[in-house]
């Protein structure tokens, strides 16, 4: 495909998108009617798309419409690229520009429209981010690094980023954790490389690990990851320390992928159905990686910052604080409450913890830690609770 064939099947799928199809669905159904498209065209066509979805108000103004079309125009221009060496209408190119679309707009009319934040939103995220707000909505607008956690259960940082390179997938070490590498170089070949199939690294941001470092753990304790999903948390705690480890959700389903991950880690995992943990209870420590607005990963996935609204972020508030209602009275008397969630706003973050603190008897904050999306990680907070009752 040429480059600006490419952008048009961007538009196309977009277009979907804007409709109310979910990205990822978008862009499989393109791929099955597209057989002549290369993997690197497949690479291209998504990044355009993603690129798009994470920008999209700005796009939008800059390319005079929301729609696919004015999306990939505003891309185009937001770039410095010429519009008009894509928009020509030969072979599978976009159509040329209408008059209408060829004068670019003459500015934003807010910050929150520039940076890409919902309004409703932006009085929120500045409240929760203080003078770092920009900075932080201006790296949600740029794609998100590829993390990879290195399985201390199988080897060192330094053998990780040998075995790596061998397949020429080329790594860094990772300030937020020890156990995090950023690729720089391969990132397609990573789920097919050895290193990967044989457990050695997974892939995961560097926040969600240094999230589990911040939990303190000793060999032999029994730990309960309640909000499990797909077990990212859970093997990175099983890597940790030598636990009695158990993972569950809500959503059993979710929790699928758990048994394969945990075997290619060489990790024991024991699943619980919703209403076991009561029968296992107490543990040492219940992480409660809790259900949220997302704003911290949005990067990775932008359809989630346009599809939140007010009611759905009041009711991840309520379940958020019901899930820490819950698991509390599933810990051992001195034991652990870690609650995390991958967003960046207080009020799902240290005013939930102060609330629960405030409505529940026996429980100190012993420590917590924010990460934000713009220091090169995702967006993660965590409180450790101790019960001291
Ligand atoms: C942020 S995701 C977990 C991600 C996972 N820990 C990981 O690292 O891959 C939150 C999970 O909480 C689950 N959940 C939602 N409400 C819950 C509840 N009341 N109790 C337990 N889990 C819940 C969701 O099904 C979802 O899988």
């Amino acid at each position: 495909m040429t480059p600006a064939a490419r952008y048009q099947a961007a538009i196309e799928i977009l277009d979907h998108v804007l409709d109310g199809s979910a990205a990822e669905q978008a862009l499989t159904s393109w791929g099955r009617r597209s057989r002549f498209a290369g993997s690197k065209d497949r690479a291209a066509v998504r990044d355009h798309v993603f690129q798009a979805l994470r920008c999209l108000r700005s796009y939008a103004v800059l390319g005079g419409a929301r729609s696919g079309r004015g999306l990939v125009l505003g891309a185009l221009r937001a770039a410095g690229l010429d519009p008009e060496a894509v928009f020509t209408g030969e072979g599978h190119a976009p159509k040329p520009l209408t008059e209408g679309e060829k004068n670019p707009p003459s500015g934003f009319s807010s910050a929150s429209e520039e940076h890409d934040i919902p309004d409703w939103l932006w009085p929120d995220f500045e409240a929760s981010l203080g003078a770092e707000a920009t900075d932080a909505a201006q790296a949600l607008r740029t794609r998100a690094p590829v993390h990879l956690r290195v399985n201390m259960a199988k080897g060192t940082r330094a053998s990780a980023i040998a075995k790596l390179s061998d397949e020429d997938i080329i790594t860094e070490a990772h300030p937020a954790s020890e156990t995090a590498l950023t690729v720089l170089e391969g990132a397609r070949k990573v789920k097919n490389s050895n290193a990967f199939q044989s457990g050695l690294v997974e892939l995961q941001d560097a926040a969600s690990q240094a999230v589990v470092d911040f939990v303190p753990l000793a060999d032999g304790q029994k730990v309960l990851d309640f909000c499990a999903g797909g077990g990212g948390k859970s093997l990175a705690l099983a890597a940790r320390a030598k636990l009695r480890l158990f993972a569950h959700d809500a959503d059993p389903k979710r929790m699928k992928d758990i048994a394969p991950r945990a075997e290619r880690a060489g990790a024991q995992i024991k699943l619980l159905n919703p209403g076991a943990p009561k029968q296992e209870a107490p543990f040492d420590v219940v992480l409660c990686d809790a259900p949220c607005s997302g704003t911290g990963s949005w990067r990775r996935a932008p359809e989630g910052k346009w599809r939140l609204d007010r009611d759905g972020l009041d009711r991840t508030l309520q379940i958020q604080s019901r899930i820490l209602d819950e698991a509390c009275e599933l810990v051992a008397p001195g034991g652990v409450l870690a609650y995390a969630t991958c967003s960046m706003l207080a009020q799902e973050n240290r005013d939930q913890v102060d609330a629960f603190l405030a409505r529940t008897n026996g429980w100190t904050l012993e420590a917590d830690q924010a990460w934000f999306v713009h220091q090169g990680t995702d967006g993660f907070y965590i409180a450790v609770l101790r019960h001291v009752a």
